[in-house]
């Protein structure tokens, strides 16, 4: 629990998943957003001005094209000793630095999944940043999942796996999805057994702590069935075409951190 005021710009995706998170974990959650959330147990504030007066931690959820707007009108409003966590892609500490000062700041990329309390984020924080500080970035983020802690230099790479990730898993469970239903499976039934066995699967490798090799071969059966989709995979580049993919994905994180 802290007493510091929350306040949130942005409620779309993600700032709706992490203030769900946040709920009931502070005394006063508050929001702006050009387009309010009815559905959101929030206090929405009529201007950015009005949000950030009466917080002691402002967390930045708008899509990175909408920071420059967004921080301008920071700036009219009494922002110097407060804590800016910023969740966005491709918007470096530099750049936010270089328009509100030397403020306290958290860079963090978060991931979807943090709305159903399985979030991964990677917290970047300042050097030296206060302890209650980061007790209060810990709060927000192991509210809705896991977090771990690095540097800004390797945000790029984490945004390729724990930020943009969900939309490679969920393309792979509809793809084994699609394919059950080709063999006459119904659709509801079909996305069940396709989420669940990732759910499983990622669970058993967090839990048991084994290297995913030797999973694969626990379920590879000799002569099984198994064994003759793994060999289908290799030959089709799977895991070549997941860490283009990743890589694709890093490359544009780079490109959008240098405008
Ligand atoms: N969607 C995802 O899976 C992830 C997104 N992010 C980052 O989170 C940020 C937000 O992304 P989403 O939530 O997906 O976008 P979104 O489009 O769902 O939400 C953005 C919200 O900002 C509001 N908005 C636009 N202009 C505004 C303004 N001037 N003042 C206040 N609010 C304004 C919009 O009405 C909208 O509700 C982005 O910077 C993105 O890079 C980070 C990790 C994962
Ligand atoms: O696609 C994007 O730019 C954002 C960042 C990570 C996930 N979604």
């Amino acid at each position: 629990m802290t007493n510091k005021i929350l306040g949130f710009i942005g409620t779309g995706n993600m700032g709706s998943a992490i203030i769900g998170g946040v709920i009931g974990k502070t005394d006063t959650v508050n929001a702006y957003d050009i387009k309010k959330n009815e559905n959101l147990a929030v206090n929405y504030k009529e201007s950015i001005a009005d949000l950030v007066n009466p917080s002691g931690v402002i967390v930045l959820c708008v899509k990175p094209n909408m920071f420059e707007t967004v921080l301008a009108e920071v700036k009219n409003a009494d922002y110097k000793d407060k804590l800016f966590i910023s969740i966005a892609a491709g918007i470096t500490k530099d750049y936010i630095k270089e328009k509100l000062g030397d403020v306290k700041l958290v860079r963090v990329m978060p991931n979807l999944p943090l709305c159903v309390g399985e979030g991964m984020s990677v917290v970047c924080p300042d050097d030296g940043l206060p302890d209650s500080d980061m007790e209060i970035v810990k709060l927000i983020f192991e509210s809705s999942g896991k977090m771990c802690i690095m540097s800004e230099d390797y945000i790029n790479k984490a945004i390729a796996v724990n930020g943009s990730g969900p939309a490679y898993v969920f393309m792979f469970i509809e793809a084994m999805a699609d394919a059950l239903v080709k063999n006459g499976v119904d659709r509801k039934n079909s996305y069940t057994l396709a989420a669940q066995t990732v759910l499983g699967s990622a669970k058993m490798m967090l839990e048991t702590g084994l290297h995913p090799g030797i999973l694969k071969d626990m379920v590879c059966s000799p002569a099984g069935t198994t064994i003759d989709a793994v060999i289908d995979l290799e030959k089709t580049g799977f895991r070549h075409a997941v860490m283009s993919a990743v890589q694709k994905c890093t490359d544009k994180s780079v490109e959008m951190s240098k405008k």
